[in-house]
């Protein structure tokens, strides 16, 4: 959805439609959502994108949902994501249904090490075609990419599951910051072009920018 050119940004943890005291000038503003079972690594992955943290051995369960905003540039175009952490806990579900039809993109997180929370993706997709605008952009992340050892998820599988349902798809560490970025700033991407249309890049495909910004980060990873 298209801000107001120049129009001052929300403040970080201000409820949304108030004004701000100070000001954050943007192009554009989308609203981004966190989805996945809990534990997966939501909150932790929002808070590595906007303060480039991660609390190790904290397990703090989101109630309902919080949200946080960041501006990031995408091609001189100013962003600003407007990111909703939504608890991934079933008894929320209710509450979370009701923000997933304004949001223009939905970054789905599984945890390699936990066989479960990737089978329920499936179920997480249903719901999404329930509940989400038919065009909203997803993308599946196999989070939690630094224990390897304790992986039980081939990334294949991600691979794979994420070709069935034609979404981009990557792994991802919270807690290394692999890939965070790259997450977010194709999604900006995308929204970029979608508001502007063809006019600056008129082949853009999200997954194919992503499998090209993977490659190029595979030497030297943001690990
Ligand atoms: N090793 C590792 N641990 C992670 C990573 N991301 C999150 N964790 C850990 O996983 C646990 C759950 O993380 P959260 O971010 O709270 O999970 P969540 O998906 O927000 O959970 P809910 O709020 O209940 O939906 C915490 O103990 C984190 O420290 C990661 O990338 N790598």
């Amino acid at each position: 959805m298209p801000g107001t050119p120049g129009a001052a940004a929300t403040q970080d943890g201000e409820a949304p439609g108030r004004s701000p005291p100070c000001s954050q000038s943007y192009d554009l503003t989308g609203k981004v959502m966190l989805l996945g079972d809990s534990g997966v690594g939501k909150s932790c992955f929002l808070l590595r994108f906007k303060d480039g943290a991660f609390l190790s051995g904290t397990f703090i369960a989101t109630v309902g949902i919080d949200f946080r905003n960041k501006v990031v540039t995408v091609d001189g175009v100013r962003v600003k994501l407007q990111i909703w952490d939504t608890a991934g806990q079933e008894r929320f579900r209710s509450v979370t249904h009701a923000y997933y039809r304004d949001a223009q993109a939905l970054l789905l997180l599984y945890d390699i090490t936990n066989k479960s929370s990737f089978d329920n993706i499936r179920a997480w997709l249903t719901e999404i075609h329930e509940y989400a605008q038919r065009d909203v952009v997803i993308m599946l992340l196999g989070n939690k990419a630094d224990v390897n050892s304790e992986r039980v998820i081939r990334s294949e599988d991600g691979e794979t599951l994420a070709r069935e349902y034609g979404v981009p798809f990557m792994e991802t560490s919270a807690k290394t910051g692999m890939n965070v970025e790259l997450a977010f700033l194709a999604i900006a991407k995308e929204l970029k072009y979608r508001a502007r249309g063809q006019a600056d890049e008129p082949s853009f495909q999200i997954r194919d920018y992503v499998e090209s910004q993977k490659k190029r980060s595979s030497c030297c990873s943001f690990v």
